[in-house]
Protein backbone atom coordinates (compact mmCIF):
# COMPACT_ATOMS: atom_id res chain seq x y z
CA UNK A 1 0.00 0.00 0.00
CA UNK A 2 1.34 3.48 -0.67
CA UNK A 3 0.10 6.92 0.89
CA UNK A 4 -0.75 9.94 -0.41
CA UNK A 5 -3.00 12.76 0.26
CA UNK A 6 -3.26 16.27 -0.80
CA UNK A 7 -6.33 18.69 1.29
CA UNK A 8 -5.79 22.25 1.39
CA UNK A 9 -9.44 24.35 2.69
CA UNK A 10 -7.93 27.68 1.55
CA UNK A 11 -7.61 26.33 -1.69
CA UNK A 12 -10.76 24.82 -1.81
CA UNK A 13 -12.45 27.69 -1.49
CA UNK A 14 -10.32 30.22 -3.99
CA UNK A 15 -10.99 27.41 -6.56
CA UNK A 16 -14.57 27.34 -5.63
CA UNK A 17 -15.06 30.81 -5.73
CA UNK A 18 -13.03 30.74 -9.40
CA UNK A 19 -15.82 28.29 -10.54
CA UNK A 20 -18.44 30.20 -10.48
CA UNK A 21 -16.63 33.43 -12.15
CA UNK A 22 -15.26 30.96 -14.88
CA UNK A 23 -18.83 30.63 -16.18
CA UNK A 24 -18.76 34.23 -17.54
CA UNK A 25 -14.82 34.28 -18.57
CA UNK A 26 -12.97 32.59 -21.92
CA UNK A 27 -10.07 31.22 -19.20
CA UNK A 28 -13.17 28.80 -18.15
CA UNK A 29 -11.82 25.59 -19.80
CA UNK A 30 -8.56 25.51 -18.51
CA UNK A 31 -9.62 26.38 -14.98
CA UNK A 32 -12.52 23.73 -15.19
CA UNK A 33 -8.95 21.45 -15.98
CA UNK A 34 -7.94 22.79 -12.64
CA UNK A 35 -10.76 22.24 -10.79
CA UNK A 36 -11.40 18.73 -11.65
CA UNK A 37 -8.13 17.85 -11.16
CA UNK A 38 -8.47 19.38 -7.51
CA UNK A 39 -11.69 16.95 -7.48
CA UNK A 40 -9.61 13.75 -8.33
CA UNK A 41 -6.96 14.59 -5.38
CA UNK A 42 -9.77 15.41 -2.64
CA UNK A 43 -11.42 11.56 -4.02
CA UNK A 44 -7.88 10.04 -3.17
CA UNK A 45 -7.72 11.37 -0.06
CA UNK A 46 -8.16 9.51 2.93
CA UNK A 47 -9.24 10.99 6.74
CA UNK A 48 -8.93 9.14 9.60
CA UNK A 49 -10.32 10.63 13.29
CA UNK A 50 -8.81 9.31 16.01
CA UNK A 51 -9.80 9.68 19.67
CA UNK A 52 -6.93 12.03 21.09
CA UNK A 53 -3.38 13.96 20.43
CA UNK A 54 -2.17 10.61 22.23
CA UNK A 55 -3.18 8.79 19.01
CA UNK A 56 -2.34 11.03 16.46
CA UNK A 57 1.15 10.63 17.96
CA UNK A 58 1.14 7.10 17.58
CA UNK A 59 -0.90 7.02 14.22
CA UNK A 60 2.33 9.29 12.50
CA UNK A 61 4.75 6.97 14.11
CA UNK A 62 2.94 3.67 12.04
CA UNK A 63 2.76 6.05 8.87
CA UNK A 64 6.67 7.28 8.73
CA UNK A 65 8.14 4.43 9.87
CA UNK A 66 6.65 2.62 7.25
CA UNK A 67 6.68 5.48 4.72
CA UNK A 68 10.61 5.90 5.43
CA UNK A 69 11.11 2.09 5.44
CA UNK A 70 9.69 2.04 1.80
CA UNK A 71 11.67 4.65 0.52
CA UNK A 72 15.28 3.24 2.11
CA UNK A 73 14.11 -0.04 0.54
CA UNK A 74 13.39 1.68 -3.35
CA UNK A 75 15.21 3.96 -3.10
CA UNK A 76 18.16 4.20 -0.69
CA UNK A 77 17.17 7.96 0.73
CA UNK A 78 14.41 9.31 2.57
CA UNK A 79 12.88 12.97 2.12
CA UNK A 80 11.10 14.58 4.59
CA UNK A 81 9.24 18.00 4.58
CA UNK A 82 8.79 19.08 8.37
CA UNK A 83 6.50 21.82 9.13
CA UNK A 84 5.82 24.00 12.37
CA UNK A 85 3.14 24.74 14.45
CA UNK A 86 1.10 22.29 16.58
CA UNK A 87 2.65 19.37 13.79
CA UNK A 88 6.00 19.93 15.31
CA UNK A 89 5.26 18.89 18.71
CA UNK A 90 3.29 15.59 17.60
CA UNK A 91 6.63 14.92 15.42
CA UNK A 92 9.01 15.66 18.20
CA UNK A 93 7.31 12.91 20.06
CA UNK A 94 6.34 10.77 17.37
CA UNK A 95 9.60 10.38 15.48
CA UNK A 96 11.79 9.20 18.53
CA UNK A 97 9.68 6.21 18.37
CA UNK A 98 10.12 4.69 15.13
CA UNK A 99 12.46 2.05 13.57
CA UNK A 100 14.29 3.50 10.68
CA UNK A 101 17.88 3.68 9.49
CA UNK A 102 18.46 7.43 10.10
CA UNK A 103 21.42 8.08 8.15
CA UNK A 104 19.37 7.68 4.72
CA UNK A 105 17.45 10.36 6.13
CA UNK A 106 17.49 13.62 4.65
CA UNK A 107 15.03 16.63 6.25
CA UNK A 108 13.98 19.97 4.95
CA UNK A 109 11.05 22.17 5.50
CA UNK A 110 7.39 22.70 3.99
CA UNK A 111 7.83 26.11 5.78
CA UNK A 112 10.30 28.29 7.85
CA UNK A 113 10.24 31.87 9.61
CA UNK A 114 12.96 34.06 8.43
CA UNK A 115 14.45 34.23 12.39
CA UNK A 116 17.67 33.50 14.19
CA UNK A 117 18.02 30.13 14.74
CA UNK A 118 17.71 30.59 18.41
CA UNK A 119 14.37 32.72 17.97
CA UNK A 120 11.69 30.75 19.63
CA UNK A 121 9.70 31.13 16.13
CA UNK A 122 12.36 29.05 14.25
CA UNK A 123 10.96 25.69 13.41
CA UNK A 124 14.66 24.31 13.12
CA UNK A 125 15.46 26.03 16.51
CA UNK A 126 12.60 23.58 18.20
CA UNK A 127 13.52 20.11 16.17
CA UNK A 128 17.30 20.67 16.95
CA UNK A 129 16.10 20.91 20.56
CA UNK A 130 13.06 19.00 21.07
CA UNK A 131 14.34 15.93 18.26
CA UNK A 132 17.51 16.02 17.34
CA UNK A 133 19.07 14.76 21.00
CA UNK A 134 16.02 11.91 21.13
CA UNK A 135 17.40 10.25 17.98
CA UNK A 136 20.64 9.45 15.97
CA UNK A 137 19.62 12.48 13.64
CA UNK A 138 22.68 15.01 13.09
CA UNK A 139 22.50 18.90 12.21
CA UNK A 140 23.81 17.95 8.90
CA UNK A 141 20.89 16.21 7.48
CA UNK A 142 18.57 18.98 7.89
CA UNK A 143 18.22 21.67 5.19
CA UNK A 144 18.29 24.39 7.02
CA UNK A 145 17.44 28.71 6.39
CA UNK A 146 20.49 30.47 5.24
CA UNK A 147 20.49 33.16 8.41
CA UNK A 148 21.37 36.67 8.31
CA UNK A 149 19.80 37.58 4.78
CA UNK A 150 15.94 38.71 3.33
CA UNK A 151 13.22 36.62 2.92
CA UNK A 152 13.55 36.85 -0.68
CA UNK A 153 17.27 35.99 -0.64
CA UNK A 154 16.56 32.92 1.72
CA UNK A 155 13.85 31.29 -0.43
CA UNK A 156 16.78 31.18 -3.50
CA UNK A 157 19.79 29.90 -0.98
CA UNK A 158 16.95 27.28 0.14
CA UNK A 159 15.88 26.18 -3.47
CA UNK A 160 19.51 26.04 -4.56
CA UNK A 161 20.45 23.75 -1.39
CA UNK A 162 17.30 21.50 -1.99
CA UNK A 163 18.59 21.46 -5.55
CA UNK A 164 21.79 20.08 -3.65
CA UNK A 165 20.39 17.46 -1.84
CA UNK A 166 17.92 16.29 -5.25
CA UNK A 167 20.24 16.22 -7.44
CA UNK A 168 17.75 17.35 -9.53
CA UNK A 169 15.56 20.71 -10.36
CA UNK A 170 12.59 18.79 -9.51
CA UNK A 171 12.23 18.29 -5.38
CA UNK A 172 10.25 14.92 -5.41
CA UNK A 173 9.48 14.84 -1.75
CA UNK A 174 9.01 11.11 -0.16
CA UNK A 175 6.83 12.09 2.63
CA UNK A 176 5.79 15.76 3.48
CA UNK A 177 4.40 16.53 7.33
CA UNK A 178 1.56 19.25 7.43
CA UNK A 179 -0.31 21.63 9.66
CA UNK A 180 -3.18 23.39 8.83
CA UNK A 181 -4.59 26.39 10.68
CA UNK A 182 -7.50 27.34 11.28
CA UNK A 183 -7.84 29.71 8.40
CA UNK A 184 -6.77 26.89 6.16
CA UNK A 185 -3.36 27.34 5.58
CA UNK A 186 -0.76 24.83 4.96
CA UNK A 187 2.86 25.75 5.01
CA UNK A 188 2.88 29.59 4.80
CA UNK A 189 0.20 29.50 2.09
CA UNK A 190 -2.63 31.61 3.37
CA UNK A 191 -5.97 31.91 2.13
CA UNK A 192 -6.24 34.60 -1.26
CA UNK A 193 -2.45 35.04 -1.25
CA UNK A 194 -0.65 35.13 -4.63
CA UNK A 195 1.62 32.47 -3.90
CA UNK A 196 -1.70 30.03 -4.05
CA UNK A 197 -1.27 31.07 -7.55
CA UNK A 198 2.81 30.34 -7.95
CA UNK A 199 3.71 27.82 -10.48
CA UNK A 200 7.12 28.39 -11.58
CA UNK A 201 8.79 28.63 -8.19
CA UNK A 202 9.68 25.86 -5.77
CA UNK A 203 10.24 27.88 -3.02
CA UNK A 204 9.07 31.41 -1.92
CA UNK A 205 9.36 34.25 0.18
CA UNK A 206 6.38 35.81 2.20
CA UNK A 207 6.91 38.89 3.84
CA UNK A 208 3.03 39.50 5.07
CA UNK A 209 2.45 36.35 6.52
CA UNK A 210 -0.97 37.18 7.98
CA UNK A 211 0.35 35.00 11.31
CA UNK A 212 3.62 36.25 12.68
CA UNK A 213 6.25 36.12 12.01
CA UNK A 214 5.45 38.25 9.27
CA UNK A 215 8.55 36.70 7.18
CA UNK A 216 9.22 33.39 6.08
CA UNK A 217 9.83 30.84 2.78
CA UNK A 218 7.63 28.32 1.98
CA UNK A 219 7.57 25.31 -0.18
CA UNK A 220 4.86 26.05 -3.03
CA UNK A 221 2.13 24.15 -4.68
CA UNK A 222 4.24 22.50 -7.29
CA UNK A 223 6.60 20.93 -4.63
CA UNK A 224 3.74 19.89 -2.26
CA UNK A 225 1.70 18.21 -5.00
CA UNK A 226 4.79 16.45 -6.62
CA UNK A 227 5.11 14.95 -3.20
CA UNK A 228 4.68 11.14 -3.16
CA UNK A 229 3.06 11.09 0.06
CA UNK A 230 1.32 14.04 2.31
CA UNK A 231 0.25 13.59 5.36
CA UNK A 232 -1.83 16.36 7.31
CA UNK A 233 -2.10 16.42 11.12
CA UNK A 234 -4.56 18.49 12.24
CA UNK A 235 -5.85 18.28 15.65
CA UNK A 236 -8.20 20.72 18.24
CA UNK A 237 -11.35 22.59 18.24
CA UNK A 238 -10.61 25.43 16.86
CA UNK A 239 -9.79 23.84 13.79
CA UNK A 240 -13.53 22.01 13.43
CA UNK A 241 -14.80 24.52 11.14
CA UNK A 242 -12.45 24.25 8.42
CA UNK A 243 -11.82 20.79 8.75
CA UNK A 244 -15.46 20.91 7.69
CA UNK A 245 -14.85 22.46 4.92
CA UNK A 246 -12.80 20.02 3.39
CA UNK A 247 -15.12 17.02 4.54
CA UNK A 248 -18.08 19.04 3.00
CA UNK A 249 -16.29 18.87 -0.12
CA UNK A 250 -15.77 14.75 0.28
CA UNK A 251 -19.33 14.43 1.64
CA UNK A 252 -20.57 16.04 -1.70
CA UNK A 253 -18.60 14.10 -4.10
CA UNK A 254 -19.64 10.62 -1.71
CA UNK A 255 -23.15 11.70 -2.33
CA UNK A 256 -22.20 12.13 -6.02
CA UNK A 257 -21.47 8.59 -5.59
CA UNK A 258 -17.78 9.17 -6.50
CA UNK A 259 -15.91 9.01 -2.96
CA UNK A 260 -16.26 6.22 -0.42
CA UNK A 261 -14.46 7.74 2.48
CA UNK A 262 -15.54 8.77 5.93
CA UNK A 263 -14.59 11.76 7.10
CA UNK A 264 -13.62 13.43 10.95
CA UNK A 265 -13.58 17.00 12.34
CA UNK A 266 -11.92 15.94 15.49
CA UNK A 267 -8.26 14.70 15.69
CA UNK A 268 -7.37 13.37 12.38
CA UNK A 269 -4.67 12.37 10.14
CA UNK A 270 -5.27 12.33 6.60
CA UNK A 271 -3.57 10.10 3.76
CA UNK A 272 -4.50 9.52 0.46
CA UNK A 273 -4.03 6.04 -0.82
CA UNK A 274 -3.00 5.13 -4.11
O1 LIG B 1 2.70 29.08 10.92
C1 LIG B 1 2.54 27.90 10.70
O2 LIG B 1 1.30 27.37 10.79
C2 LIG B 1 0.95 26.10 10.25
C3 LIG B 1 -0.21 25.57 11.08
O3 LIG B 1 0.19 25.63 12.42
P1 LIG B 1 -0.71 25.10 13.62
O4 LIG B 1 0.01 25.50 14.87
O5 LIG B 1 -2.05 25.75 13.49
O6 LIG B 1 -0.78 23.62 13.47
C4 LIG B 1 2.13 25.15 10.21
O7 LIG B 1 1.78 23.98 9.50
C5 LIG B 1 3.31 25.87 9.56
O8 LIG B 1 4.42 25.00 9.43
C6 LIG B 1 3.69 27.01 10.45
O9 LIG B 1 4.82 27.75 9.99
Amino acid sequence: MSFKDVIHASSLRSRAVRLWDCCYSFTGCLFVVNFLSLFYRILRMTIIKVADESEVISKLSTYVEKISNDAIYNRGKFYIGLSGGSVLKFLCESLPKINTDWSKWTLAFCDERVVPEDSEDSTFGVYKKQLIPKTELTEKQFIVLKQGVSAKAAAKDYTEKLKLAFNSEEFKFDLLLLGMGPDGHTCSLFPGHPLLSETILKVAAITDSPKPPPERITLTYPVINAARNCIFAISGAGKADMVKVCVWAKKLLKWQGLGKDCISTRGCVARKTS
